[in-house]
């Protein structure tokens, strides 16, 4: 008779050492499983891109109820096992059910910590640890604006972009100076911190929480310094605390964790535990890479094959928020004993810092270029000795900064060395699935195996084993969807909108048979902009596919106010112009008031419901500081003044500005002129700059200042302004026809290549006809201001929502 196997808790750690166990000894034990969740398993990490709106809940996914049956395992799904009979050998649940063992596996995971605040059982106060959770605050984002996330570690920085790309406003509580102290140090977090603000986060540091407000539902937290932030939602999620109730009440050894031998074994020989749960040398983990090397010794134990036991793991991590490149591995502070390398490049927004102890790598921070993580762990993990020769790690043996490939990195590795560790998948894996199932790509790897399907950090190795294995040429490339939402890639989407006539969202959507029917955060602003180049007219704007500065028309701060930008058409203004901002900005009390470096004034620190008055006094139109659209036309003083000035610079800026104002673009986009090469407007770091030369005008494109700065392309020489206007209006056009959404023109210019652009505006009727269609476009445009003015609708979404809660009344109230 086959031996009874009973397994505690659903989750990844444990249903993986099930999976290693069938592979190796299919038929040795009866098996079932207990599961507190109503589901089968599924992929915690991925939760994150579930929020985020990259994935769909049938997307992460495990093991889906067949699995269970396929092999002969009994589960228990929604019910919690409350009592283990150690002498008897029988596990009851909270359903009554008694299930009998020979041997007992506990994977129970960890709970999220609550911090035990006032107020803390109040509507809208939540964890982020299951798809319970997850479903929380996606439905809370369909009813409210305001977030706040406490903790400012991996999981409250991934839920803070998944409720940012839900449109909520999102403020991260974090009780120290820096984010992710755990994993970064002060100069990886400050740089992580102002891309994050990029992205649209606002960040309390060093605030300790006092107590929730609210009466049903949250309204706010207050903080132990007096203040206070405004909240419709709270997410906790600063840590977890293993989840070892049921091991202890059940007479089992626990310390911080349930505490094990190298064989997984409790203090009770026939009980096991794995996982989040487990507590292994002192160490109980929290990420998913040492949970599988658990659970294949596990595996191996029970199918009674011999093993050096579990040594330990070092771990590394990678922050999952698209846009943002951290990794962090092994012991990256600086200690006594121990000297870091580092390279910081403040231009490219790129840091590393490698840390050894006797000439061995014993951690490493990487920050907006991770490309060197898997090498950097691996030799972390070799414990090869660089002594004397440290600079290699990160510049290579010539000192010339050459990395090695995927390529070279796959082949250095072990068939059992895990590849994806957010899936637990070993090269070994991906070969068999590669030889034995035919996988040529790396989606159908991904389908096959899980690989690449979860932080997406393995794909450049997946992507190697796959070229090591068959050969480059006989791999297909393998397409990206535009989101998660779809398989079609841009050029798919955007040639089936034209080919059948589609001029909404939900149409493309239905259409095109959408994975998730109301799309995401990611698919819906893109398909709202492509619909808008193909069809100006036919197409009606969605302000709901639009991201939240886009909706307003102003920009969002820190502190949840927003900027006022007016139009200042070439940077030259009026004193009548001057004085009425001055006035507004009196009347509305506006606390800053600052010259922008595109030439223009910004007010800032204003009121929502202030917005439209503000605009109304102003009697300007926007300035798009806020959009995907062009935003300034920078001058210099020109032949008017300048004495070095040979055309008139600032009549070409005004020209160009008031022609192209309004128009939307892929991205923002930037414009300057200058009067003569001294370039006093640095129009060579614009995406379209020009520069006057005696005789005539060079036209430069795809510069860009900020975190990548890049030096313009000259595109052309042309005499007359009316030819800037004629080459300027195609080569915009150009690039809204062809760009991918949310693509500055400097990336893709570097995507497709200036000589391309050259040859599709290179002929007189290609100019022409691409300037038909942008004068189209432009005269379909009016002022957002002027319009929200006009319209009682639209005004009414200025409006407060509620009275805002200040600390004192809040006080008053006991809150
Ligand atoms: C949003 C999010 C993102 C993450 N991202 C990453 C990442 O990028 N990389 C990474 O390495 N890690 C990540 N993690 C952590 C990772 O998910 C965990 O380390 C991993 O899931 C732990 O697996 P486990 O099986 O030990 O526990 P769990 O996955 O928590 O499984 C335990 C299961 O046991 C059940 N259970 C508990 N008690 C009982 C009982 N008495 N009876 C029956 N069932 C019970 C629980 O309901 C649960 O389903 C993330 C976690 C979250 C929440
Ligand atoms: N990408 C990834 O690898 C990933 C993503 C999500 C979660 N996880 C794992 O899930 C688990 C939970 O993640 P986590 O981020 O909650 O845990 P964590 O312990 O890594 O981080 C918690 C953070 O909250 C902060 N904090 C603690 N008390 C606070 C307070 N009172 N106010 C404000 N901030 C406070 C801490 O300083 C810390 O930075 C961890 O094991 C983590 O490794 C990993
Ligand atoms: S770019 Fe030339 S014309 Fe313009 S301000 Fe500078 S020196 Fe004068
Ligand atoms: S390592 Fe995260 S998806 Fe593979």
């Amino acid at each position: 008779m086959k031996r009874k196997l009973v397994m505690i808790g659903n989750g990844m750690a444990g249903v993986s050492a099930l999976e290693q166990l069938l592979k190796l000894n299919p038929n040795r034990y009866d098996m079932t499983v207990i599961g507190a969740e109503p589901h089968p398993n599924y992929n915690r990490i991925m939760l994150s891109s579930v929020l985020a709106g990259d994935a769909s809940m049938q997307d992460i996914i495990l093991n889906d109820w067949d699995w269970y049956k396929d092999n002969n395992i009994t589960l228990h799904a929604g019910q919690t096992a409350e009592r283990i009979d150690t002498d008897k050998q029988i596990v009851t649940t909270d359903k009554g059910i008694s299930v009998p063992y020979d041997e007992l596996i506990i994977a129970t995971g960890s709970l999220p910590f609550m911090l035990p605040l006032p107020g803390a059982d109040k509507e809208g106060v939540i964890a982020f640890r299951d798809i319970k959770d997850c479903e929380a605050m996606i439905d809370a984002s369909k009813k409210y604006r305001k977030a706040i996330v406490i903790g400012g570690g991996l999981l409250g920085l991934e839920a803070a972009r998944g409720l940012v790309n839900l449109n909520m406003e999102v403020s991260v509580v974090h009780i120290f100076n820096n984010l992710m102290e755990r994993q970064l140090d002060p100069t990886a977090s400050r740089m992580l911190q102002s891309e994050l603000e990029n992205q649209g986060m606002n960040f309390l540091l060093e605030k300790q929480s006092d107590s929730i407000m609210g009466k049903k539902r949250v309204t706010g937290l207050k903080f132990k310094d007096g203040t206070h932030a405004d909240a419709d939602l709270i997410v906790m999620a600063v840590g977890i605390k293993p989840n070892v109730q049921l091991a202890k009440d059940s007479g089992i050894e626990v310390n911080r964790g349930i505490v094990v031998n190298d064989y997984l074994q409790t203090s009770i020989p026939n009980i096991y535990s794995v996982g989040e749960c487990a507590e292994h040398r002192g160490i109980a983990y929290g990420l998913v890479a040492p949970l599988y090397e658990q659970g294949a010794i596990l595996a191996k134990k029970l199918a009674g094959i011999e093993s050096d036991g579990y040594q330990g793991s070092v771990v590394s991590t990678k922050l999952k928020v698209s846009g943002v490149n951290v990794f962090s591995g092994g012991r990256f502070a600086d200690e006594p004993g121990t000297k870091a390398l580092r390279v910081q490049d403040d231009l490219k927004g790129v840091y590393k810092k490698v840390v050894f102890e006797n000439g061995k790598v014993v951690g490493a921070v990487l920050f907006g270029d991770t490309a060197d993580s898997s090498r950097l762990f691996s030799v972390m993990r070799s414990g090869e000795d660089f002594t004397g020769r440290e600079q290699e790690v990160l510049f290579g043996a010539s000192g010339g900064g050459k990395t090695l490939s995927p390529a070279d990195l796959v082949t250095a590795m072990s068939g059992d060395e895990i590849i994806c560790g957010c899936n637990g998948v070993s090269k070994d894996a991906l070969i068999s699935a590669i030889t034995e199932k035919g996988c040529t790509t790396v989606n159908e790897l991904k389908a096959c195996t899980k690989a690449s399907g979860g932080c997406g950090g393995c794909r450049p190795l997946v992507e190697a084993v796959l070229t090591t294995t068959l050969g480059v040429d006989s791999v297909v490339s393998a397409k990206e969807g535009i989101c998660g939402c779809t398989t079609l890639t841009r050029d798919e989407v955007v040639e089936s909108i034209g080919r059948m006539q589609l001029t909404t969202t939900k149409e493309v959507m239905n259409v095109l048979e959408w994975k998730n029917p109301e799309g995401c955060s990611k698919c819906r602003p893109a398909l709202n902009y492509y619909l808008a180049v193909a069809f100006p007219e036919e197409h009606e704007d969605e302000p709901e596919s639009r991201f939240v500065n886009e909706r307003n028309h102003a920009n969002i701060q820190k502190d949840g106010t927003f900027s006022v930008v007016p139009r200042i058409y070439g940077g030259v203004t009026t004193p009548e112009d001057l004085q009425r901002i001055a006035e507004v900005a009196k009347k509305y009390q506006v606390p800053l008031v600052k010259f922008t470096g595109g030439q223009r004034i910004d007010l800032l620190g204003v009121k929502k419901e202030d917005l439209p008055g503000m605009w109304k006094d102003l009697d300007m139109p926007s300035g798009y500081a806020y959009g995907k659209a062009l935003r300034t036309v920078k001058t210099c003083v020109g032949s008017t003044f300048c004495r070095f000035g040979t055309q008139d610079s600032i009549q070409m800026g005004i020209d160009m500005e008031k022609k192209f104002e309004r128009l939307g673009t892929p991205h923002k986009v930037k414009l300057a002129v200058s009067g003569c090469p001294r370039n006093c407007a640095e129009a060579t770091i614009k995406d379209l700059g020009v520069v006057a030369i005696e005789g005539g005008w060079e036209i430069y494109v795809g510069g860009n200042g900020g975190t990548k700065v890049r030096a313009a392309d000259l595109l052309t020489k042309v005499k007359t302004e009316s030819e800037v206007m004629e080459w300027t209006g195609a080569y915009l056009q150009h690039y809204r026809e062809t760009a991918n959404f949310g693509e500055r023109t400097s990336e893709w210019l570097q995507r497709i290549g200036l000589d391309t652009i050259k040859k599709a505006l290179g002929q007189q009727a290609d100019r022409d006809a691409l300037n038909v269609r942008i004068d189209k476009t432009l005269s379909l445009t009016t002022d957002p201001w002027k319009q929200i003015i006009e319209n009682d609708k639209l005004n009414r979404v200025f409006e407060p929502l509620a009275a805002p809660v200040s600390a004192e009344a809040a006080a008053a109230r006991g809150e």
